[in-house]
């Protein structure tokens, strides 16, 4: 919660503010019993009706003067909150932007969306009312104390007696029900798990016929959601009974000993109605603290779930002197051995028991097209994933130009290089926009050159406004094939010195892919390719083939070359192509 306060610093004068309004206002009210006091001792007793209309024109008075305070706490408050809120959820969202790959698995995107929005907001709340009532009502309980003590000492007593005993019930309740509002976010992350999974899967859910047990699935998490939410609810609840029953005892008490006491002359009618009153005050001042600390128990939970993420350091960052620059030697064209090389490179995803990639050495030169290829799980992701650092090797090393990748500024080494991913991904935009990602003063020339490659021309000449096509979120209002394509020509656009496709053509026909390889290859001479399929017609024609399985190369050559010599490549092939196209 700590760190968390730094985003106050921009509205202390709010934060100052806001609470001494409430105080103020809080001063006011507690005048208000002493004047009804007056009315009773003086304007009933001596039915003196100008003096009760004065005395009742100065309640209204300090009304008017309460309500202008506290809504002017009010604004303070509510500028200071919005404004933390505003500042930490743009830092969260940075920050959660600069985490690795890596972290993301970890963490989890569910959980991640809930931080962002849930618990920001309920620390929004809790910071509200904190700067409104956190000092308010402690005042007014023990500025309630004090006057009761002026007003009578002996009646006052029961005050002492009565504070500290609703003390324990305000904070035992918040001790107890603190953690199991930590554990209502953390099922509240798997409900939101749940919905986002059954929302980006729904083709597959329906195709599958599965809809009838997704709902029983989300109807458990929610119901064990709101399991959590009911005991914790109930604890919570016994405050305002707990609380009312000690309040109502203590009032009961106020009225014996101070009944005895008007009987016998020492204090006032009046007297007593002020101490009933402000053990009143009393009362509502402690279910205002209690309901600000169930508010704050919620914050604390959320917040420490904020910081959490935070605290989170990125396990990739550009090193402190990182290569900005062309490495002199590439810049005078000396002959750089390789473009890309794979040292005896070992990598282990965070938490997983045993290596993905075992003992990987591979080297690319400048202009090659390198094909990877091998069964599901066998590495071909996590191989090309290392070239742009999204996940740093456990073992070995990365070069690109004869330089480690972890010695390179992260922009620097990913502007080399142009990725395609796997899952084909567009934002919400025109065409045009989507296409300058990569690069962001393309010109028209420059994307229409890339859609060309990317077989993407047609399509797009096709839609009557061009590059003005406005694309829905995720590229939903296109198909698989256009958004692939689409995807390749975002990567085209910069003209990357190294493009990676992951195995990015696959919802293209055998016809569009055969075009696309054959255009990547004239209209990118230099460029360097890594094309990862389990096709073996989309790599069959690279200059180097690698064949993985189950995260080791089994064979590295040409299709000739490999087709002899490595089984793993030949039942590939033979499962894929007739004996006559092998050859
Ligand atoms: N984020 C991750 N965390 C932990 N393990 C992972 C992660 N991503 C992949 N793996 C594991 O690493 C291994 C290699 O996965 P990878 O995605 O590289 O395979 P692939 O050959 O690209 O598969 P496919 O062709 O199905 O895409 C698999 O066993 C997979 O379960």
């Amino acid at each position: 919660m700590k760190r968390l306060l730094r985003y106050l610093n921009a509205y202390k004068k709010e934060s100052v503010l806001a609470p001494l309004f409430k105080m103020l206002e809080a001063s006011f009210e507690l005048f208000v019993p002493l004047v009804v006091a007056q009315i009773v001792d003086v304007g009933i007793k001596n039915q003196d009706a100008g003096y009760i209309l004065r005395m009742g024109g100065l309640l209204v008075l300090l009304g008017v003067i309460g309500l202008t305070c506290s809504i002017t706490a009010q604004y303070f408050a509510a500028k200071a909150a919005v404004g933390f809120a505003t500042g930490l959820r743009n830092d969260l969202f940075a920050h959660i932007g600069g985490l690795s790959y890596s972290e993301q698995d970890t963490i989890g995107t569910s959980t991640l969306i809930t931080r962002m929005t849930s618990d920001i907001n309920q620390v929004q709340s809790g910071v509200n009312l904190t700067l409104r009532l956190l000092l308010r009502s402690p005042f007014i309980v023990f500025g309630a104390m004090i006057m009761a003590f002026t007003v009578n000492a002996k009646a006052a007593m029961v005050f002492v007696v009565a504070i500290p005993v609703l003390s324990v019930i305000v904070f035992g309740i918040m001790a107890i029900s603190m953690p199991l509002y930590k554990k209502v976010q953390k099922q509240l992350d798997h409900v939101t798990q749940a919905t986002r999974e059954n929302l980006t899967g729904a083709r597959v859910i329906r195709a599958f016929n599965r809809q009838e047990d997704e709902i029983q699935n989300f109807d458990e998490s929610n119901g064990l959601l709101v399991k959590f939410q009911v005991f914790v609810g109930k604890i919570s609840a016994l405050m305002n009974p707990l609380t009312y029953v000690v309040v109502n005892l203590s009032i009961i008490a106020v009225v014996w000993i101070s009944g005895k006491q008007v009987d016998a002359g020492i204090i006032t009618q009046g007297e007593t109605v002020a101490l009933v009153n402000y053990m009143s005050q009393i009362l509502v001042e402690l279910i205002k603290m209690a309901n600000l600390i169930v508010s704050i128990s919620k914050a604390l939970a959320c917040a420490n779930r904020i910081s959490n993420v935070l605290e989170e350091k990125s396990s990739i960052v550009s090193p402190a002197k990182g290569m900005e620059q062309v490495p002199a030697a590439i810049a005078e064209g000396a002959d750089i051995p390789a473009k890309v090389q794979f040292d005896h490179v070992n990598f282990l995803y965070k938490g997983a028991k045993a290596d993905s990639l075992t003992d990987i050495s591979l080297t690319v030169k400048k202009g090659q097209t390198i094909g990877i290829i091998g069964g599901t799980g066998s590495g071909k992701s996590s191989l090309v994933n290392l070239i742009p650092r999204f996940y740093d090797v456990r073992e070995g090393a990365v070069l690109v130009d004869g330089v480690n990748v972890k010695d390179y500024r992260l922009e620097t080494l990913r502007e080399k290089i142009g990725v395609v991913p796997q899952k084909a991904i567009l934002f919400k935009g025109t065409l045009r926009e989507n296409m300058k990602w990569g690069k962001k003063d393309a010109t028209d020339e420059e994307i229409y050159r890339a859609l060309d490659i990317a077989q993407a021309r047609e399509f797009v000449d096709s839609k009557e406004k061009g590059l003005d096509l406005y694309i829905d979120q995720a590229g939903k209002n296109l198909s698989g094939g256009q958004k692939q394509r689409l995807t390749i020509a975002r990567a085209l656009v910069r003209e990357p010195e190294i493009l990676i496709m992951d195995d990015s053509a696959s919802a293209l026909d055998f016809a569009t892919d055969a075009k696309l390889r054959m255009a990547i290859q004239k209209g990118t001479k230099d460029m360097t390719v890594f094309i990862v399929s389990q096709r073996a017609t989309t790599i069959r024609h690279a200059d180097q083939i690698v064949v993985l399985d189950d995260g080791a190369t089994v064979g590295i050559g040409t299709h000739e070359e490999l087709f002899e010599s490595c089984e793993v490549y030949r039942e590939i092939c033979l499962s894929q192509l007739s004996k006559e196209e092998v050859q």
